[in-house]
This record gives C-alpha cells, sequence and structure tokens, in this order.
C-alpha cells in the first residue's frame, strides 16, 4: 500500500510530479483513497490484501509523529512481517530516526537534492557539500534502520552525477540505490520541457534519455569503481533502475487486482488489469410493473427485475437495485444474452420493460471507481433499408 502521509514538503524540485489537489497540501491518502484515520489505513491495506507499505509524501518527517502513530498501527495490526519502507530528504535526524526505529521502520530511502549535484563550475562547492550530507545522513540512518539505500530520479545527462553518487556510498555501509525513469505529470511538464527534455512517446509519461543515462551511470560507477581497486570486483551496493512502465504494469496492476478481488460483487468480472465490469441496465427513473398489486414503490417489481427473478432459477442470476441511480446490476455477459434475446425474438423492449438504457461498464476497483469504458448495447434488432441501401449504391 502507498501511505501518502501529507503533501507538505520544504523543497521546490523542478521534476516534482505531485498533483495540485496534494501538493503542499496537508492530506492523506492510502492507495487513491483519502482518509481522515487510521482505521480507514487498514481497512484500505485489508482491501488490498497489502502485504507492506510505503510511506511516501511530500515529506514524511515534515508531520513524523502521525508518520509514526500510523506506522506503529499498521505494524500492530498485520504484525512485525508486514514490511514498511519509507521516503523522505536529508532533513531528517537522529530524533526523527529513533522515533522512526520505535515504530518499526525497516527500510528508509533518501533523495538528495538534485539540483545541488548538477555539475556546473559555480556550483562544485553545493555538489560536495550536498554529497557529504548524504554520505551523513545515510550513515545516521544505518544507526537506526535495518536497510538504507538512495532514491532517486535518473535526470536525463546527469550520468557523470549519479555515477558519483554511486561511487561515493558504496565506499559506505548503504545497500541500495534506486534510479527512477524521470516522469511527468500535468504539474512538471513545463518544467521539464524549460530544462530541455522532451517526452518519450505519446502513449507514456517517460521522458526521453533517462533509462540511457540510468543505465549509463551504473556502468560508469561500475567501471570506475573496478578500476580504483586492483584487488578486485569491490562493488558492494544494489543497484537498480525501476521503468516507469514497471510502475503502473506491474506494481499499479497488482494493486488494482488484489483490490478487485476483495471489492468485486458476485455479478462482476476482473479482467486481466485488474479492472471491474459489470452490465448496467438504466432507467430516467425507476419504474414498476404496471398492474402490481403489490406496493407500487418496492424496486423488486420492476418489469425487468421481474423478467431475472423469473429466470433466476434457470440462469442462476444475481443482480443489484441501486435505487439512488435508478439502476440494476448484473453479470455483463448475463445481460449481452438477454438483450440478444430480446433483439432475436422481436421482443418490444420498451413495451415489456419500460424505456431503458443497457450497457457494459469497465471501471476501477478504486473508492472513486472511476469508469474507464462503457459499451452501450442495442436493445432493438436494427432494421436494414435495402432499398435505401441499394439507391446510394448506384
Ligand atoms: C514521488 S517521490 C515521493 C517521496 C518524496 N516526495 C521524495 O521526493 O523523495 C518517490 C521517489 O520518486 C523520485 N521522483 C521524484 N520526482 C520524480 C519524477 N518526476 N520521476 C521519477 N521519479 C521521481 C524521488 O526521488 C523519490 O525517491
Ligand atoms: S522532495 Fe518530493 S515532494 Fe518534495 S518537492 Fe521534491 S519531489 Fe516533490
Amino acid at each position: 500500500m502507498v501511505l501518502f502521509i501529507t503533501g507538505l514538503c520544504n523543497r521546490k524540485c523542478y521534476y516534482c510530479p505531485l498533483s495540485e489537489n496534494r501538493k503542499n497540501k496537508d492530506v492523506i491518502y492510502a492507495n487513491e483513497r483519502k482518509i481522515s484515520g487510521i482505521d480507514e489505513a487498514i481497512d484500505e491495506a485489508k482491501i488490498c490484501g497489502s502485504k507492506g507499505v510505503g510511506i511516501t509524501g511530500g515529506n514524511p518527517i515534515l508531520k513524523i509523529d502521525r508518520t509514526c502513530e500510523y506506522l506503529k498501527a499498521l505494524k500492530d495490526h498485520f504484525g512485525k512481517d508486514f514490511h514498511a519502507h519509507l521516503y523522505t530528504t536529508l532533513e531528517i535526524t537522529e530524533e526523527h530516526l529513533q522515533k522512526l526505529k520505535e515504530a518499526g521502520l525497516d527500510e528508509i530511502r533518501l533523495h538528495p537534492r538534485m539540483e545541488n549535484l548538477k555539475n556546473q563550475d559555480k556550483k562544485e562547492d553545493k555538489k560536495e557539500v550536498e554529497l557529504n550530507k548524504l554520505v551523513e545522513k545515510l550513515t545516521l540512518c544505518k544507526k537506526y534502520i535495518k536497510k538504507v539505500g538512495v532514491e532517486i530520479p535518473a535526470i536525463p545527462n546527469m550520468d557523470d552525477e549519479i555515477s558519483l553518487i554511486i561511487q561515493k556510498i558504496n565506499e559506505i555501509p548503504v545497500d541500495f540505490i534506486n534510479l527512477n525513469e524521470l516522469e511527468y505529470s500535468e504539474t512538471n511538464y513545463t518544467n521539464l520541457l524549460e530544462k530541455g527534455f522532451n517526452e518519450k512517446n505519446d502513449y507514456s509519461s517517460r521522458m526521453q534519455g533517462s533509462q540511457e543515462t540510468a543505465l549509463n551511470a551504473i556502468n560508469l560507477a561500475k567501471k570506475h569503481i573496478i578500476a580504483n581497486n586492483k584487488e578486485g570486483y569491490n562493488l558492494a551496493i544494489k543497484m537498480h533502475y525501476c521503468p516507469s512502465t514497471l510502475k503502473d504494469s506491474v506494481q499499479m496492476k497488482n494493486r488494482l487486482i488484489n483490490r478487485a478481488k476483495n471489492v468485486a460483487k458476485e455479478y462482476e468480472l476482473i479482467t486481466d488489469e485488474g479492472l471491474l465490469i459489470k452490465g448496467i441496465v438504466k432507467y430516467d427513473e425507476l419504474i414498476v410493473a404496471e398492474k402490481s398489486t403489490e406496493d407500487s414503490n418496492n424496486p423488486e417489481n420492476n418489469p425487468f427485475v421481474q423478467f431475472l427473478k423469473y429466470n433466476e432459477l434457470e440462469l442462476g442470476i444475481d443482480y443489484e437495485i441501486n435505487t439512488c441511480k435508478s439502476e440494476i446490476y448484473l453479470n455483463p455477459i448475463l445481460l449481452e444474452e438477454i438483450i440478444e434475446y430480446i433483439k432475436e425474438n422481436n421482443i418490444e423492449a420498451e413495451k415489456e420493460f419500460g424505456e431503458f438504457r443497457a450497457y457494459i461498464s469497465e471501471y476501477y476497483p478504486t473508492v472513486d471507481k472511476l469508469e474507464v469504458q462503457r459499451t452501450p448495447l442495442i436493445t432493438k434488432k436494427p432494421k436494414l433499408n435495402l432499398k435505401l441501401r441499394k439507391k446510394n449504391l448506384k
């Protein structure tokens, strides 16, 4: 689970990808769900079948007590094997680390100021200071937290600077460095273009040159480390490159599939991407059967529902009525079959069931249930006007 503990942050990274509704706002999200308490975080982790938490922001240490409260509550609830890692900056102090350790943090990932590392003559000082500070803070983290690493965006053309970071931290007991493929979002796009970067293609949010920089920096660092250590290969640090597609196609997909499995209703299907599909019969106003002798407000007396009930035993139809939205939900394949049946048998759907629309809806299994596709089902068999068509062809 991704626990976004606060949007507050003292930095102003030009590549910051946070959206407007999170950036510099003191809001909490568990995955895509906006929450206001620990119980909701626990609930979201349960629904998603989470095995651990990544605590992020903003900068979580600006809300250190909240961070520790959530962390401790998750550990208490799910046990010590529920893995917890946290992203933060070099502003972390011994006091923060003491608290994080007590709350059970397993891993920490530090993010230095990339702008200070850019190799420009006048900034040579800044670069040294930033690198030394990184080494100092990583060493401090190692005193308290079991796994310590660095995580940074692979900024195109920063091959040498990133290679230098790897060489420096390879000399101290640090476990890993993660290089993320640089990604654009609606908030950092203009900044990235102003820096002279371009997007890689128009179907992803990847920036051109980032992958090359990451791989080149890793190879450069390896070369230097081997060359400087005549006695042999002494590359202690683990290096990972995380392409942006991995986030979407693996991390996000797995999370969606887990969530979908836990929230899917009997009548819903789960796609390979972890989206949910259901059939919807929509009325402007949910009508009830005209000659119903029973309570005329009872939605179960809707003619379409009556039809489903009539076929319930044979087809095992499971359905749900949403009276607020005047909608009936059922298995999408069954709905398609019913609509086909109506057409094939020339049943006058409107006369039988009243005026309704039918469609298949595909949506995210998240709290906001964002719909990604809606496929209308045609309820009347189309009549071809062959004469007219012949005339047109002439
Ligand atoms: C989104 S941040 C969240 C944590 C915190 N705000 C930070 O920046 O460290 C998670 C990781 O992504 C990296 N990152 C920041 N902006 C990025 C971008 N535009 N593309 C790829 N990675 C980015 C940061 O280095 C950080 O380690
Ligand atoms: S540290 Fe993270 S949240 Fe803060 S400005 Fe940089 S990228 Fe954004």
